[in-house]
């Protein structure tokens, strides 16, 4: 199995390309299952999610054509993929893909609007939480569809004449539950109104995408997003929007390792609270023609407290990686986990590095230290994984990151983005 090493103590000096993001690409590819047509998608990352996503969609008879064209320069590989889904030759989504996927779930709204009915694996992904399914089958029975659970699967039904446009508030905020209402209220009877619904990029561009491809959709973006279905969607071109994740993971990485960094492709507006915070740790923020530019001022790293929230608010997905920043701060700081109830798992292992944090709760305590060093570490999520590569950019000696295949899942060619700055990342096959 791969391992990412890291030596630490060099600053990032030079330009880092950002990715399409993966938490748009993958609810976007799954919108190609509710048309005939063909869903051409612009930007889209090389990330193993995409790869599993595209299998399943396979398997569901979405026929998919890789355009692989150099855009721009040579180091964006962003890639052109063609989804065409004639007919829907299989409605079940088995276990063996679902459970390796989160978002793979999803498939049950498009699947559930265009035939009627689907037999869909409950899901699996990031071990960050115990990570329900109560609101998707609530939002979907509000669409009049008969949800039933039988084997680890959810047997899904649409009433005769399909899904009827409803009124449906959330009671909690979910991004996946509010992309699978809204897909599936596209192709439903009459007008369906989302309260309470998420209100990340990622929402608002598969919204985007759907009107493009002539759903009639508005609201995406604020907290109530209204549907008036239609009888069909056509094919569409769309381009993914940056990935904010991976941007606010290496504004972190360069506050962390120091030096100065532009970051290409991307856009400042969409992490405000996230960079709004770096700020107060020390990070010297600006915006460039098509990304932006960080520096680490001569400060040092100042503590701030974070508490996760939904957007606009300081994103989970960013929550590892700031713990692992406030390792080195000059003081002591809180990160509180508001979104889901086990996602410190990096705690112990930042720990191996030298880190000094104390868990309360869904409350670490982080006592920044004058030094970390290197240790053999072991990634254990997505997020979790980058959080390590980032204190081993700041840490003496040698760190090696064990299973990387998580790290593989969110971020495209990691190693080469750091090491073209300076940093000595390699991964090494044993
Ligand atoms: C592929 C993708 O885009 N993944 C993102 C998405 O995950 P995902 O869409 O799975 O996350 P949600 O927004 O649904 O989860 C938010 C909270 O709602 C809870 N919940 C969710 C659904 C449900 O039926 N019942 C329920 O209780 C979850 O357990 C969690 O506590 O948003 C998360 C929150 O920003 C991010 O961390 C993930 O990176
Ligand atoms: C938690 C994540 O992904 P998923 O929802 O697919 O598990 C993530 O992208 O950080």
């Amino acid at each position: 199995m791969d391992r990412i090493r890291i030596v630490g103590g060099n600053e990032l000096n030079g330009i880092i390309p950002i990715s399409g993001a993966k938490n748009a690409a993958l609810p976007l590819m799954i919108a190609s299952l509710l048309t005939s047509d063909t869903l051409t998608l612009e930007n889209v990352p090389h990330l193993a999610d995409v790869e599993l996503l595209m299998r399943i969609l396979g398997n569901h008879g979405v026929d998919v054509a890789v355009n692989g064209r150099r855009e721009r320069q040579e180091d964006s590989y962003a890639r052109t993929i063609h989804f065409t889904c004639r007919t829907i030759v299989d409605t079940t989504a088995p276990y063996e893909l679902v459970s390796k996927m989160r978002a793979s779930f999803w498939v049950i709204g498009p699947l559930l609007a265009r035939e009627g009915h689907c037999r869909v694996s409950l899901p699996g992904g990031c071990a960050i939480g115990t990570r329900p399914v109560d609101l998707f089958i609530d939002g979907l029975t509000a669409l009049g569809a008969t949800m039933e659970i039988d084997g680890g699967y959810i047997n899904a039904k649409a009433p005769q004449g399909g899904l009827i446009g409803t009124h449906y508030t959330f009671p909690k905020v979910s991004v996946g539950a509010t992309h699978v209402l809204m897909m599936a209220a596209t192709l439903a009877r009459g007008t369906t109104v989302i309260g309470n619904a998420a209100r990340e990029p990622e929402v608002v561009d598969l919204a985007n995408c759907l009107n493009a491809m002539g759903a009639k959709v508005s609201g995406a973006g604020t907290p109530t997003i209204t549907i008036e279905g239609v009888t069909s969607l056509s094919g569409a071109r769309h381009r993914v929007l940056p990935d904010r994740i991976e941007t606010g993971t290496y504004a972190m990485a360069v506050a962390m390792a120091g030096g100065d960094v532009v970051l290409e492709n991307t856009d400042i507006a969409l992490l405000e609270t996230a960079l709004e915070t770096l700020r107060r740790a020390g990070a010297e923020i600006s915006s460039t023609n098509n990304g932006m530019r960080i520096k680490r001022n001569g400060a040092g790293i100042q503590p701030v407290d974070i508490v996760t929230d939904p957007f606009p608010g300081f994103p989970t997905d960013l929550q590892a990686q700031f713990m692992a920043l406030m390792t080195r701060s000059s003081g002591i700081s809180h990160v509180t986990e508001t979104i889901f109830e086990n996602r410190f798992m990096h705690v112990q292992e930042l720990a191996r590095l030298g880190a000094k944090i104390s868990l309360s709760g869904q409350t670490a305590k982080i006592e920044g230290v004058q030094r970390l060093k290197g240790a053999p570490v072991m990634a254990t999520d997505l997020r979790a994984s980058v959080s390590l590569v980032i204190a081993g950019l700041a840490a003496e000696g040698e760190t090696t990151v064990s299973r990387v295949y998580h790290l593989d899942r969110g971020f495209e060619r990691l190693e080469e983005k750091l090491t073209r700055c300076g940093a000595i990342v390699e991964r090494v096959s044993e």
